[in-house]
């Protein structure tokens, strides 16, 4: 499934009615499936309350209802703007409506907006159709400011059409103000910002409506990934022996931090690899030994190491970063694995601050790389601030991951993988739980896993992500988000990783 800009959303609705099907019917058909989802929430007897903007966003919401007022339902709809200022076929389901039962009200933006508020707080449902994938980046105004806020603060279930009014499609910053929605029903396809930032807390539940529209109509390489789209865990062959499943070796850890390799070590043990190998510092051999999953072979370095201190004989694949620190200087182990061998190397926490110190290393390197920071490791590794990065950050991944050819895995609630060739993969599974120490650790050591296993780096952090996600979901869904740790991550792999 594809995950769409505004633009791109407002191309493939005009192509659809180049094709045949009249704007009229296309927004019937979006005001039938949204009323669909509305009324399976409904009681007899239930008064609904929708508020309609001046454009196409608010025409879904009259053609939602006069529906649910056909059904039997009371609606009130309050507009935003007058008439003359709504588009096309707004203006002609308001004539539609005015032949329907359907208390209409136009909202004054001279007068205040007490009656509204009373209205909402007497209404058992309240439909956000203020704005949709038309809003601009421009200053909402203090009157519509207002009521975006008086819609949050009515205490009423809020169903949201296509995006929740003043949230962004584009990046899922808000505006001056933005619907917290409880259920957004979604036309067609997700919209870049109901992932992103604030996104997903304004939107709530979203479920998706088809109408018919093509996805592929207009050219877009962002998906939404699930569970269908991957090919890992490999189906194991009887004739098969620990080597097929990858041989993985994992550099991670040291004084004062050797929980991450352990977290590391397990997570890619317990996600099918054949065979994994833990470097540690001298030091700390003895508490990782103590510690260790009885099947990990441990190996110390001292020092500085070098690829070739690693055996390389039937290694697949190479993680390097948890909990390493910023002391030891690890740009010579890294850019000796990235200038010597071509086993693949993923490279996450600490070894990506040394990396950000010589990113262009990439850049030469033949070997294929996976890079699994978070926004702010991001920001170290460009050089661009957090901020700016938010505001565009399918931009600055897709133009990184391109520009020094790498697997990026920009890390959040729904975490965004990049490929070198441009395309944009959003993440389907975790919930905020999983912002816990060590979590990030139990991904990377999973993702070095799937790598083992499968010889394409994409894949390998495609089904890392969904799982680890899918993992935590599982914890969470029995036990609630809050006491959930990394552990009860790995411990959860055996429930979504059948
Ligand atoms: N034929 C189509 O294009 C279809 C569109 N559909 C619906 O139409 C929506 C998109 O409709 P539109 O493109 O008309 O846009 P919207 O209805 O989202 O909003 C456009 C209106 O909002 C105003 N506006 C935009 N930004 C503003 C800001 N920052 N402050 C104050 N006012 C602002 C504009 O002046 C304009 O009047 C979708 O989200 C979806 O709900 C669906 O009906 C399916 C078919
Ligand atoms: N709010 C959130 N909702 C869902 N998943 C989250 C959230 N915050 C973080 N995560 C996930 O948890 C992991 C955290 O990784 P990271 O930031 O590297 O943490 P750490 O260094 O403590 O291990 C990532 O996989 C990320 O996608
Ligand atoms: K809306």
């Amino acid at each position: 499934m594809k995950v769409v800009t505004p633009q791109e959303m407002a191309q493939m609705d005009q192509k659809t009615i180049a094709s045949g099907i009249s704007g009229i019917d296309l927004m019937e058909k979006a005001g039938t499936e949204c009323t669909r989802v509305i009324e399976s929430t409904l009681k007899e007897g239930m008064l609904i309350c929708v508020i309609c903007g001046p454009g196409n966003n608010g025409g879904d919401g009259q053609v939602i209802a006069r529906q649910l007022s056909e059904k039997g339902f009371s609606v009130q709809v309050f507009f935003t703007e007058p008439a003359d200022k709504m588009s096309p076929e707004s203006q002609t389901n308001y004539s539609r409506l005015r032949e329907s039962s359907v208390a209409v009200q136009f909202l004054s933006h001279e007068a205040g907006l007490e009656g509204f508020e009373a209205s909402l707080a007497g209404a058992d449902l309240v439909v956000d159709a203020v704005f949709g994938t038309g809003l601009k980046d421009r200053p909402l105004g203090e009157w519509y400011e207002t009521l975006l806020n008086a819609v949050n603060a009515c205490g009423k279930r809020i169903a949201a059409i296509d995006i929740p009014s003043g949230l962004r499609g584009d990046n899922g910053l808000t505006l001056e103000a933005a619907v917290e929605a409880d259920q957004t029903i979604i036309i067609q396809n997700y919209k870049v910002g109901c992932l992103l930032n604030d996104g997903p807390d304004c939107v709530g539940e979203p479920v998706l409506v088809d109408i018919g529209i093509d996805e592929n109509c207009v050219e877009n390489n962002k998906y939404f990934v699930q569970k269908q789209d991957l090919r890992c865990p490999v189906k194991r062959k009887k004739n098969s022996h620990k080597y097929d499943y990858g041989s993985v070796v994992i550099i991670a850890g040291s004084k004062g931090m050797i929980g991450a390799g352990l977290l590391a070590t397990e997570g890619a043990l317990k996600s099918g690899a054949g065979l994994v190998t833990s470097y540690v510092p001298l030091e700390v051999y003895l508490p990782v030994a103590a510690r260790s999953p009885v099947e990990v072979m441990i190996k110390t370095y001292d020092c500085n190491i070098t690829g070739e201190d690693i055996e390389h004989d039937r290694k697949r694949v190479v993680l390097i970063g948890p909990g390493i620190g910023r002391k030891k200087n690890y740009s010579i182990i890294l850019n000796d694995l990235l200038y010597n061998t071509t086993v693949p190397v993923v490279i996450d926490a600490d070894g990506l601050f040394h990396l950000s110190r010589n990113l262009d290393v990439l850049k030469e390197s033949k070997t294929p790389v996976i890079l699994t920071p978070h926004f702010g490791e991001f920001s170290t590794l460009t050089g661009v601030d957090r901020e700016e990065i938010l505001k565009d950050p399918i931009g600055h991944g897709r133009c990184f991951a391109e520009e020094y050819q790498v697997v990026l895995v920009l890390k959040g609630y729904r975490t965004m993988i990049f490929s070198p060739e441009g395309e944009v993969f959003f993440n389907s599974t975790s919930n905020p739980g999983m912002a816990t120490a060590g979590s990030g650790d139990v991904l990377a050591g999973m993702i070095a896993g799937f790598a083992g296993q499968s010889v394409d780096l994409l894949e390998a952090a495609k089904a890392g992500v969904f799982y680890h996600g899918a993992a935590g979901d599982y914890y969470a869904e029995h036990y609630g988000e809050s006491t959930l740790t990394a552990r009860n991550i790995i411990d959860s792999f055996k429930y979504v990783l059948k």
